[in-house]
């Protein structure tokens, strides 16, 4: 178990002719454990701060420690997945999972290698597909390979970058089932960091939820998930303070983008006039 201290993180993209302010002065103390989610509008710099996390690009400002230790690169603490999938497109479905489970348990025999990967393919319902390729496989499917051998890869942190961006409305809640059972059903009850545009996804899974404004990215709120778990949807989506909670998230995202709907207005106007 590993928490993650993100301090006083800023970053500007420099590039031949601007400079983008993609964050500033960004803090925040992530449990070990915990399910945290990151909300907030396009271009806020959510994959930015996943990056900087993750060990991929450096922060132009402050650091982050995952436990004791500061991260300066991509280590196997942290695994990543993103929206385009993370697999290796030229294995099979079994082969990726083979490789994952055998490069983070060295002291496991070949045969019980095997056993976990076909346990893996069981549980998300890919016995039969075990021999095909990622580009054989729906966006569903691939998908929940991807989180499937996230979870082999054994890490005591996963980011997630908008995983279930692509899938339809039912593939998505499929999804978000799969991931809290994989998560609470794992033995060293890993810490979760997920990036979504969807506020019922993020009160559904969340712990807490971190309200982000746009340019340049500053946090503006967070926001503790009072629901005690296992959740059960219908239960939940119905109940008042539900409702409420999300009324005050959306409240929090429409206001901002009122304000960019009116600078763009305002441009417009000064470009037509
Ligand atoms: N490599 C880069 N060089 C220059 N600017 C960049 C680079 N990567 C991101 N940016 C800029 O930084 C800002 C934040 O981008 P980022 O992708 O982190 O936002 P985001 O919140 O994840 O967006 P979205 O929700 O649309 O995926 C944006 O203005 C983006 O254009």
């Amino acid at each position: 178990m590993l928490n993650i201290d993100i301090n006083n993180i800023s970053m500007i993209y420099e590039t031949k002719d601007s400079k983008v302010n993609a964050l500033h002065n960004i803090n925040l103390e992530i449990n070990s454990g915990e399910f945290v989610s990151i909300i907030g509008p396009s271009g806020c710099g959510k994959s930015t701060l996943i990056n900087i996390i993750a060990g991929i690009i450096k922060p132009t400002k402050g650091f982050i420690k995952v436990g004791d230790r500061k991260v300066e690169n991509p280590n196997s603490d942290i695994s990543v997945v993103f929206q385009d999938y993370s697999l290796f497109p030229w294995m099979t479905a079994y082969d990726n999972l083979h490789f994952a489970i055998k490069n983070t348990n060295k002291n496991l025999t070949e045969k019980e290698i095997k056993e976990k990967a076909l346990k893996h393919l069981e549980i998300i319902g890919l016995s039969k597909f075990s021999n095909s390729f990622p580009k054989e496989l729906s966006g569903g499917m691939t998908q929940k390979l991807a989180i499937s051998r996230m979870f082999a890869l054994d890490s005591k942190i996963f980011l997630l970058d908008e995983p279930f961006g692509a899938l339809d409305a039912l593939n998505r809640i499929h999804m978000q089932d799969l991931l809290i059972y994989l998560w609470r059903s794992g033995n060293n009850n890993q810490t979760i960091l997920y990036i979504t545009h969807d506020v019922d996804e993020s009160i559904f899974l969340s712990d807490r939820i971190v309200v982000m404004t746009p340019s340049p990215g500053k946090i503006k709120e967070i926001i503790e998930i009072p629901f005690k778990r296992p959740r059960n949807r219908k239960e939940l989506t119905g109940s008042k303070e539900y409702l409420s909670l999300r009324n005050h998230i959306l409240s929090l995202l429409t206001e901002d983008m009122k304000v960019s709907l009116n600078k763009q207005e305002e441009q417009m106007r000064k470009y037509y006039d």
